[in-house]
């Protein structure tokens, strides 16, 4: 019998709905760039009752990409975080016990829209660090793409719960089947078919989807907006389409097989059943589905069909997101760092085995991390901890146009309320929470509070930047802050890749330099991977990023979103610069000048060497202070404060501090090129007898003390043996077909001096590990996927065996090239492939040039 439903007709959005944790879902969704993330969102939204329309990106209205350089460009720029509630309909009142399926009762899901281009991938990293599950969207034609796996990848190292929607199935090409495939050997898991696509008649139209769960199918009206669906049981169905009857119930037992071999109590649920696949409740399979996704590995990977443009499959996916993702409680310990020591929030929170050093943390700087924190170490163990009452992180900064600055948080642990103080622990500062909002797209409510794992947004905030950790405790000092180590608290830390490329931004008249002062300001709030730097010499601005669109979009920003009235130059490649061999004798220097109305005298000493291998270096190095920044080694000889001791106001972590900072503020600016210098080890050396002028030295004081002496040692290094230049090489993954492996082979190693790393076989079941995979995830080696084991339907269009078509067989080059070679590279790669190939690349490294290419080079940034 076939019945007709409607999804989401009888539902009034409630914003205020106040969900209990076990009904929130804090979900992304992860793709290729154009794989249809915001397509599919807008549907989201639509059935879920909160728009009364679609929107559609193709004409600039959707509700996601809000941003105008967004609506402009068609793509998605930053993550905007929306909330809205599926199944619509009455919420459940609280005591009521969750059934399965829960996708019966209404959930609050909070969804984080990432972007996919590869200039932002940083930003996606960001959201993945605060998403409790994600959906990833595949272009049912293209399969899974570079970028897709790259992401995956990086969400299996955060172990974050996935699902799979292969999307764009009514398109011309699409092949469900070969997708499958792909899923099983670029993604590195088994595919759990759930759903498979219904091209009428067999080869015809995109209708609807076969549930392999609920043993049915569901067919959308042609042309409608989506809401009303017939669903046709199987009996029925054998009367007019018996094949795709026939592959449901093979795709069923499969999906048996595959979860009995990983999940006991599908096993006794099949025994139960009298060993019949077809006879198992879906109740059971969701269970054991879910089971099977929770643990994060994307060992399993639920696959889902539709094409949300036609708006068919996108309410099966609410219900496996409410379904098979996990609520924010069962989710693992979230990562805190508390200075050099690593662990769990709420294993610190109940005093559990925080405070020893966790086997993994042998960190490159250790050494100067176990110096600087081993007060603190000793006095955490005693830490009032408990005064903690809120933990949130700032994963995203927003100016928005009405409301001000929004800083989008996510609760851990407790609650944050309006007006209550939150002390930043990076910048250690305390502001307050005038006003809280939970975000509906560009739409927001007011809140009292948020509670542990929400999302909301805060407003009104001056300093709180993306990244960065804000906490609440009992009995808040606003000047002295909360008691160690509670103000070195910081929730999943991540490290901002080097930037690559720069423009010189510039006001168009004087009197525009502060209002563009405080634009670059604000978004470098929004954005830590961009940084801004000055020109000593020509006193110019410099903004540095990720990527050329990187900047482009940043440009458009300030100008379009905060109306600054500035010029940028042109996108160059941030070359960098380092010392040919050491200098032949340490510099002194001394500071002794007034700041600020105050005095300050301190004096330093500095020599520098070539570090080819900072990290290597450091183990050598016997000091017991030292530290690794944008690729340089500053240490410090040993301060002997017994003979002489410190002022009272200066303690040796704070002493070497200042100095560090110094060193590094020279090392900013090479002596020859005004690159940035790299590679560089920098030694310090301060006798506190005869360097320090008591109360004079102020930290400040030491600082620049540093920084003359590095900048003379530099110099003296410059002129004794000479500067080079370094460049920034990539690492370079792209995906094409078998067709145009040889030319982009060749391309990349003879015509842009590439050095080729491997070739992935997508095909080949011995070799089933990604390339990717590989280069991307920190764990060991996956699993082995044995692609003839993947169950997958059969593809109308083509034979979904990728071995039967060998032109179709994607092949990953995994290869290492200098980024001034990549320049422009999608276009020439795009008339390589016939427009099939894409890549995604990530600094790998910087590397001295040969002399050949050195002249070449100056002589291009030079004009001549
Ligand atoms: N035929 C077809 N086209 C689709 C479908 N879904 C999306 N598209 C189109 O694909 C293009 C990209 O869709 P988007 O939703 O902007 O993709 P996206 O993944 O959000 O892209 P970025 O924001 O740039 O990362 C648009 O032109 C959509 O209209 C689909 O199911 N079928």
């Amino acid at each position: 019998m076939s019945t007709t439903a409607y999804y989401g007709d009888s539902h009034e959005a409630t914003p205020e709905q106040d969900p209990d944790l076990d009904r929130t879902r804090n979900i992304g969704i992860i793709a290729h760039i154009d794989a249809g993330k915001t397509t599919t969102t807008e549907r989201m939204l639509y059935y879920s009752g909160f728009t009364r329309r679609i929107g559609d990106v193709d004409d600039g209205s959707t509700v996601t990409d809000f941003l105008p350089a967004e609506r402009a460009r068609g793509i998605t720029i930053q993550s905007a975080a929306i909330t809205f509630h599926w199944p619509p309909g009455a919420q459940r009142q609280p005591g009521t016990p969750l059934r399965s399926p829960r996708s019966l009762i209404p959930h609050t899901i909070n969804l984080i829209d990432t972007p996919g281009h590869a200039d932002f991938t940083f930003e996606v990293l960001r959201s993945l660090r605060i998403l409790d599950g994600a959906v990833c969207i595949l272009d049912g034609v293209a399969g899974v793409e570079a970028q897709t796996e790259k992401v995956w990848h990086q969400a299996n190292n955060y172990g974050i719960p996935r699902i799979v929607y292969v999307n764009k199935l009514d398109r011309d090409g699409a092949a469900f089947g070969r997708t499958v495939k792909e899923i099983g050997v670029r993604l590195a898991g088994w595919p759990a078919v759930c759903q498979i696509p219904w091209w009428e008649g067999g080869k015809g139209r995109f209708v609807g989807v076969g549930d392999v769960i609920g043993l049915k199918a569901i067919r959308w009206d042609e042309g409608g907006d989506g809401k009303a669906v017939k669903v046709c049981q199987l009996e029925e169905l054998e009367k007019s389409d018996r094949d795709l009857v026939e592959e449901i119930r093979k795709a069923r037992v499969a999906l048996v097989e595959l979860l009995s071999e990983r999940d006991d109590d599908i096993v006794e649920k099949f025994i139960e059943y009298d060993e019949d696949h077809l006879a198992i409740p879906s109740a059971d399979i969701i269970e054991s589905l879910r089971r099977c996704v929770l643990d994060g590995s994307g060992t399993v990977i639920p696959v889902f069909a539709g094409a949300s443009f036609k708006n068919i499959g996108v309410q099966p996916l609410l219900d496996a997101v409410v379904d098979l993702l996990p609520g924010p409680t069962e989710r693992p310990d979230p990562e805190v760092n508390v200075g050099s020591l690593k662990g769990g929030l709420y294993d610190l929170i109940g005093g559990r085995r925080f405070l020893e050093l966790t086997d993994r943390d042998n960190h490159k700087n250790l050494k100067a991390r176990k110096t600087l924190y081993t007060a603190t170490n000793s006095a955490a163990s005693t830490a009032p901890i408990h005064v903690l009452e809120g933990c949130a992180l700032a994963f995203k900064v927003v100016n928005d146009a009405r409301r001000g600055v929004l800083v989008y948080v996510r609760v851990y642990s407790g609650t944050i309320s309006r007006h209550s103080p939150l002390f930043n622990t990076s910048l250690h500062t305390t502001e307050r929470a005038p006003r809280l909002l939970r975000m509906y797209a560009s739409d927001a409510v007011d809140i009292p509070f948020i509670s542990s794992g929400q999302i909301g947004v805060i407003v009104g905030l001056k300093h709180a930047r993306t990244g960065d950790t804000l906490i609440s405790y009992h009995g808040a000092n606003h000047k002295a802050g909360p008691p160690s180590p509670l103000n070195s608290l910081h929730l999943r830390p991540i490290e901002v890749p080097p930037p690559v490329f720069f423009a010189s931004v510039e006001p168009k008249s004087l009197g525009e330099a502060k209002h563009l002062e405080e634009a670059l300001a604000l978004l470098l709030r929004e954005d830590p991977s961009l940084h801004v730097s000055i020109d000593d010499d020509s006193g110019q601005t410099l903004l540095s990023g990720m990527g050329e669109l990187h900047l482009e979009i940043a440009r458009d920003r300030l100008v379009g979103d905060f109306k600054a009235k500035m010029d940028m130059g042109k996108i160059e490649i941030g070359y960098r610069e380092c010392v040919l061999g050491p200098s032949s004798k340490p510099e002194k220097r001394t500071f002794d000048k007034e700041i600020a109305g105050k005095r300050g005298k301190a004096a330093c000493q500095a020599s520098v060497k070539p570090a080819c291998d900072v990290y290597s270096g450091i183990s050598e190095s016997e000091e017991p202070w030292s530290a690794i920044k944008e690729g340089n080694l500053v240490s410090i000889t040993p301060i002997n404060s017994l003979d002489s001791p410190l002022p009272p106001h200066l303690d040796v972590p704070k002493l070497c501090q200042a100095l560090t900072n110094g060193a590094l503020a020279a090392l900013a600016r090479g002596p020859k090129y005004s690159f940035p210098v790299h590679s560089t080890h920098v030694k310090l050396c301060v006798n506190p007898s005869s360097d320090i002028f008591g109360s004079e030295s102020t930290p400040a004081a030491l600082s620049s003390a540093a920084r003359m002496a590095t900048l003379a040692a530099l110099k003296t290094a410059s002129e004794e043996v000479g500067t080079g230049l370094m460049e920034p090489v990539m690492s370079v993954i792209v995906s094409v077909d078998e067709h145009s492996l040889g030319a982009v082979v060749h391309d990349i190693s003879a015509a842009r001096g590439g050095h080729i790393v491997s070739l992935g076989d997508d095909i080949d079941p011995s070799k089933q590990s990604s390339p990717i995979a590989t280069a991307i995830t920190d764990e060991p080696s996956r699993q082995a996927i044995d692609i003839r084991k993947i169950y997958a339907p059969p593809d109308p269009f083509g034979n979904s065996s990728t071995n039967d078509r060998p032109e179709s067989q994607q092949r990953s080059i995994v290869a290492r090239v200098p980024l001034k070679e990549m320049v422009g590279y999608l276009k020439h790669l795009r008339s390589l492939t016939g427009g099939r190939g894409t890549f995604v690349m990530n600094v790998d490294r910087f590397e001295r040039m040969g002399t050949q290419r050195e002249k070449t080079v100056l002589r291009e940034l030079r004009g001549l």
